[in-house]
Parts: structure tokens; C-alpha cells; sequence
């Protein structure tokens, strides 16, 4: 049986429970459960705190795991990204009051507050630079104006909670992070199924399947306008002289091509979800 830690609280915890179930899997009907076995499947998922799961994943006592990458990298625990689940996206990076130089440099014998000592520290010795890290559990905005830190390091997403406490982001992030299927190794066969089925959630998100009529003589520039991903199905309408035509599409660029398509002639063009996929 295939053993599997999701988040159980946070962030990452809802898309990530939500995500397993369009894949097929059954989740915990309550979410103060800390296990739940999916018997149909042969698999059995635990519900951990975020930052603990590559810690069980790199150790062997979990197979696979649901993690942001900036905890898998901050665990270094020898777990790896098997794939990116297209979620969780947030930038990992310095913040300090404005006026801070932008420059790494700057960084030098500064107190540099955050919850991800091991990212933080890695990234210095990478740019060269020494500087003082200081572990803390959270809410580490605090830490400058409380005198503790003079510069941040933390998960920024809209910019909100930095704004609220009058920071500036420093420099370029230290790296973009979401969330990620993690493993030691995605040879098993369990394991290669259980990533088709969530790459298939993935692609039934990203496109959404168009169809519609087209008269026979616009139908290169239709298919111009819908490529589809092997390519798209033509079949011939009972009206003479038009034929039918069904594509995947982009989700983010489907009202463009329905006008488009509009312009060439098409008409009846009509858009569907995509409720799961195997390419
Ligand atoms: N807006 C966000 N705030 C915090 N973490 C986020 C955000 N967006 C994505 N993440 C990702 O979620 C993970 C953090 O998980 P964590 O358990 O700390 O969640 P949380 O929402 O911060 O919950 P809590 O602080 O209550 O523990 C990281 O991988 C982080 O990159
Ligand atoms: O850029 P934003 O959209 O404001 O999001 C980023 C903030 O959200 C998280 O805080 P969280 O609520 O998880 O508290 P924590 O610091 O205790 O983890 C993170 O640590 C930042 O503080
Ligand atoms: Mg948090």
C-alpha cells in the first residue's frame, strides 16, 4: 500500500486535499482526521504539519508527500520534486524597512530573522555572504520592528502582510515556490499511476474542450486557430459544405480563439470542461 502525507492545516492543505479527490482518491471526511485509507486504491494517506513532510518522505517511513518547495528545500532531507502541482505559488524573499540596499552585499553582518534557516543559509553561502540567521516560528514581520532582526526572510505572496507592517521586499526572490508531489523515487509502477492520475487533474484544469461548425472552405484557418494537442477532430455536418471540429484549447485563451474562430466563420462554438485526463 502506497503511503502518502498531505498537509493537514495551512495553506497548501485544502487545494492540496481537493486535488487528490479530482484525482480519484477519497479524503478525510473530517478534517480534524490525521488518517484516512483509501481501500479501492491500495492507499493510505497521513495528514502532517507541512514543514514535517519531506522529513518523513526523505526518510523512507512515507513514500510520497504534498509540500511547498521551500519547505522541501529547507528539510534537506533527501526527498525530491517529482512533480509540480500548479498550487501554493508564493516567492520566498528579504524584506526589510525602505531604504535597505537592494544589492546582496548589504546583507553582510546583518540579523536576518526567519523561519527557514536552512534556505536562508544556503542562499548566503551561495552569494558569499555572512550574515547572522535567527530561527523563529513565524509571524517573523515582527522581528524588526521588535529589535530582534534587520532583515526578514519569509513567504510573500501578495504583499499584504508586508505592507501592513511597513516592509519592503530587498533584491530578487531566493526562489519561487508551489506546491509539489515529493518522493525518493518515482519508479514503482503505484507510483507512476498515482502521477498520471494527478497530471491529468493538471491538464483537465489548464485546457477546456471547444467545438464548434465551420464552412469546409475556412476550416485551414480554423485549425490554425485550434491545433489541439495531437490534433483536432474534424468530422463532416449533415448541412452540406460545413464541417465539425473539436479541439482542446487553453483555458487562459479560449475567448480569444472563440472570437477569432467567430471572425473565420465559425459558428455553434461551444466550450466544456474537462472533468479528467489521460494524455
Ligand atoms: N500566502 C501564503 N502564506 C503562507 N504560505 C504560503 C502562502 N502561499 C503559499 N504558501 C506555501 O505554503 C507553505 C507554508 O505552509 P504552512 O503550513 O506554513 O502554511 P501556513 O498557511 O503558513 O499555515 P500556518 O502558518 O498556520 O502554519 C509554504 O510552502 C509556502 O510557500
Ligand atoms: O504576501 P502575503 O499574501 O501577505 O502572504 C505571506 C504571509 O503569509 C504567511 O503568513 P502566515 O499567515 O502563514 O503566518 P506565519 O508567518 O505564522 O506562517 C507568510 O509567512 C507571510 O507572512
Ligand atoms: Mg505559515
Amino acid at each position: 500500500m502506497l503511503r502518502i502525507a498531505v498537509p493537514n492545516k495551512g495553506t497548501l492543505s485544502g487545494p492540496a486535499a481537493q486535488m487528490l479527490r479530482e484525482a480519484g482518491y477519497r479524503q478525510r471526511p473530517s478534517d480534524r482526521d490525521l488518517v484516512c485509507v483509501d481501500a479501492d486504491n491500495d492507499v493510505e494517506f497521513f495528514y502532517l504539519r507541512p514543514r514535517d513532510i519531506a522529513t518523513y518522505v526523505g526518510s523512507g517511513d512515507l513514500d510520497l508527500g504534498i509540500t511547498g518547495r521551500d519547505l522541501l528545500i529547507d528539510a534537506d532531507s533527501g526527498a525530491s520534486e517529482i512533480l509540480d502541482l500548479g498550487f501554493g505559488g508564493a516567492t520566498f524573499r528579504f524584506a526589510a524597512v525602505p531604504g535597505t540596499p537592494e544589492d546582496p552585499q548589504g546583507l553582510a553582518g546583518r540579523r536576518i530573522a526567519t523561519s527557514y534557516a536552512t534556505v536562508v543559509r544556503k542562499h548566503l553561502a551561495d552569494l558569499g555572504v555572512t550574515a547572522d540567521v535567527i530561527r523563529l516560528d513565524g509571524a517573523v514581520e515582527n522581528a524588526i520592528r521588535l529589535g530582534v532582526a534587520d532583515v526578514i526572510a519569509d513567504v510573500v505572496e501578495t504583499g499584504s502582510t508586508l505592507r501592513q507592517v511597513g516592509l519592503v521586499t530587498v533584491g530578487e526572490p531566493i526562489l519561487r515556490s508551489s506546491a509539489l508531489l515529493i518522493g525518493r523515487s518515482a519508479e514503482q509502477p503505484a507510483i507512476t499511476q498515482l502521477v498520471r492520475r494527478l497530471q491529468g487533474v493538471l491538464v483537465a484544469r489548464r485546457y477546456v474542450m471547444l467545438a464548434y461548425d465551420v464552412p469546409s472552405e475556412r476550416l485551414p484557418e480554423a485549425v490554425a486557430l485550434t491545433p489541439g494537442i495531437e490534433s483536432p477532430t474534424v468530422a463532416p455536418l449533415h448541412r452540406e459544405g460545413w464541417l465539425a471540429v473539436q479541439a482542446m484549447v487553453l483555458r487562459a485563451d479560449v475567448h480569444r480563439v472563440m472570437d477569432e474562430l467567430y471572425d473565420v466563420g465559425a459558428r455553434a462554438i461551444l466550450v466544456t470542461d474537462i472533468a479528467a485526463s489521460r494524455l
